[in-house]
């Protein structure tokens, strides 16, 4: 195992190339303020530190986007600006774009992507949202193009450490009981007995480590994946690129 120092958390970690290698997608999923973005950071990092070609990559929704756009008007978020369906509708198109983007560059770069979110983020954000089960179908058809990521890390946090981080960040808001319904949404998906669930209430530099830890497992990434992962992209790439084209402007806007 190579012992990789990772002089921004202080600490040595146990990154193992030699597992990670294999991997061409890790996404790591969750509620807001779980710790996403700060993780996938890390996790990149991390990997490149160890030699191998990462890179973070995100999977906006544009939510946040036009939050910012509906505190402008004077909204309370983007829902009472655009209505629940169309943001629905909107943010499951933005994120598929953005996923279509991500894995053009991954392809194109022959790069290890860590996602920070991915498919089903969007998913879960549909059944908090209230969304009824033709919406989830639908979305499920559209997204059926991407493949499984190779290991998908579950920020596991509690929704009132979530929102006091949410609340430090300063740029959006969310209710508690919106958050509470995210985690459940998570849960209750069928993905989840996949995930890998980590404690994600813990300082960064502990829930670093234990991805770390779980990235480092010869069991992290099944090779069955990988090889049916290879196959869909290489299915998906003109259809993904043609997509990408033409969303490529509206989804870096976001
Ligand atoms: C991971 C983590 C983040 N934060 C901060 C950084 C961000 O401003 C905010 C939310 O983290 P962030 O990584 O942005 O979460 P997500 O992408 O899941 O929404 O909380 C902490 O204060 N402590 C932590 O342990």
């Amino acid at each position: 195992m190579c012992e990789t120092r990772l002089p921004w958390v202080g600490m040595s970690s146990p990154v193992n190339p030699a597992h990670a290698a294999g991997a061409r997608t890790i996404a790591l999923v969750g509620i807001d303020g779980s710790g996403k973005t700060t993780q996938a950071r890390l996790l990149a990092a991390g990997l490149s530190a160890a030699g191998l070609p990462a890179a973070y990559r995100q999977n906006a929704g544009g939510r946040a986007w036009f939050g910012r756009l509906a505190a402008g008007f004077g909204r309370r978020d983007a829902e009472e600006l655009l209505g629940r369906r169309s943001m629905l509708l909107l943010e499951s198109l933005l994120r598929w774009l953005a996923i279509a983007r991500t894995l053009l560059h991954r392809a194109a770069r022959r790069e290890i992507a860590v996602m920070d979110r991915y498919a089903a983020c969007q998913y879960a954000s549909l059944r908090a949202h209230g969304a009824g089960p033709a919406a989830e179908r639908r979305a499920r058809l559209a997204y059926r193009l991407f493949p499984r990521p190779d290991v998908t890390f579950f920020m596991a946090v509690d929704p009132e450490v979530a929102q006091e981080r949410i609340v430090r960040r300063g740029t959006d808001h969310e209710s508690l009981d919106y958050l509470a319904a995210a985690d459940r949404a998570y849960r209750s998906l069928p993905e989840f007995a996949e995930f890998v669930v980590i404690d994600a209430n813990g300082s960064p530099d502990e829930v670093h480590a234990a991805i770390d830890a779980a990235l480092a497992r010869p069991t992290a990434l099944p090779g069955r994946r990988r090889l049916r992962m290879r196959t869909l992209l290489l299915a998906g790439v003109p259809v993904v690129a043609g997509a990408a084209v033409l969303g490529w402007q509206l989804a870096e806007s976001f």
